[in-house]
């Protein structure tokens, strides 16, 4: 089944989402209490090609399997507009690699904002030379074989997280997460309380730092939450 691509995220949303991070998305669904599965985080196994590729965008949904790539070549040219990020149910398939440089190359010409693999991908340097942003489970040199339609934009299961097309993703050094559209609002305004709080516990930490080299008077380091839960559990 091949559907068209749902609207693009609104760009501030998606400048807030980039300046907070991934840790700080995936904090910021734990403290809306929303009921989503790792915290919308994709298994540890999903990682950048490269350390340092970023990426936030619309999500473009492909479902595939066995290494087959040609859902992947029909979703490349389902959009001509710039936003996505094209994220592929390969099932976790390890006997083939289901894209390579040339296909970033064309997703990376089209304007998606990168990629994320269930499964292998090939032309690891060559995708380093795009600084395209691809994450993946590992490598493998053998090529993907080019069969059935699979679908593009349902639903699907990557990295054990639930991805409808639409919904927010978002990767960086430490993996990736994904924010369903329908609570976007929610999960940025809490991940800036989290991303608040820790710049208030770096000055701290940074002001203890300083009292220790210039031989001042220490300030409290821990935070008031441990001393709080200390006097609860210890006495
Ligand atoms: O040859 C293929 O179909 C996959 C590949 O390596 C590429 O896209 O560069
Ligand atoms: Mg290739």
């Amino acid at each position: 089944m091949i559907n068209g691509c749902a609207e693009l995220i609104d760009k501030s949303y998606l400048e807030r989402a980039e300046r907070l991070g991934v840790a700080l998305l995936c904090d910021g669904v734990k403290k809306s209490g929303l009921e989503i599965s790792n915290c919308g985080c994709m298994d540890a196994g999903i990682m950048p090609v490269d350390r340092g590729m970023t990426m936030v965008g619309t999500a473009l949904t492909v479902e595939t399997s066995e290494g087959d790539n040609f859902p992947i070549h029909l979703a490349s040219y389902s959009t001509s507009s710039e936003g996505y990020v094209m994220v592929i149910d390969g099932k976790g398939y390890l006997g083939k690699a289901y894209c390579g440089d040339l296909i970033m190359a064309a997703c990376q010409a089209v304007g998606f904002q990168g990629m994320v693999v269930d499964g292998y991908t090939r032309d690891r340097d060559g995708n380093i030379e795009l600084g395209f942003p691809v994450y993946s489970r590992g490598f493998m040199p053998n090529g993907p074989i080019k069969k059935e339609e699979g679908n593009v934009n349902t639903e699907i299961i990557c990295g054990g997280i639930k991805v409808c097309p639409g919904d927010l993703v978002a990767g960086d050094s430490d993996g990736v997460c994904v924010i369903p559209r329908e609570h976007i609002e929610l999960v940025l305004s809490m991940a800036e309380e989290k991303l608040a709080y820790e710049s208030k516990r770096r000055r701290t930490i940074e002001a203890y730092g300083e009292a220790k080299k210039n031989g001042t008077e220490l300030p409290q380091l821990a935070p008031q939450w441990v001393l709080d839960m200390m006097k609860d559990r210890m006495g």
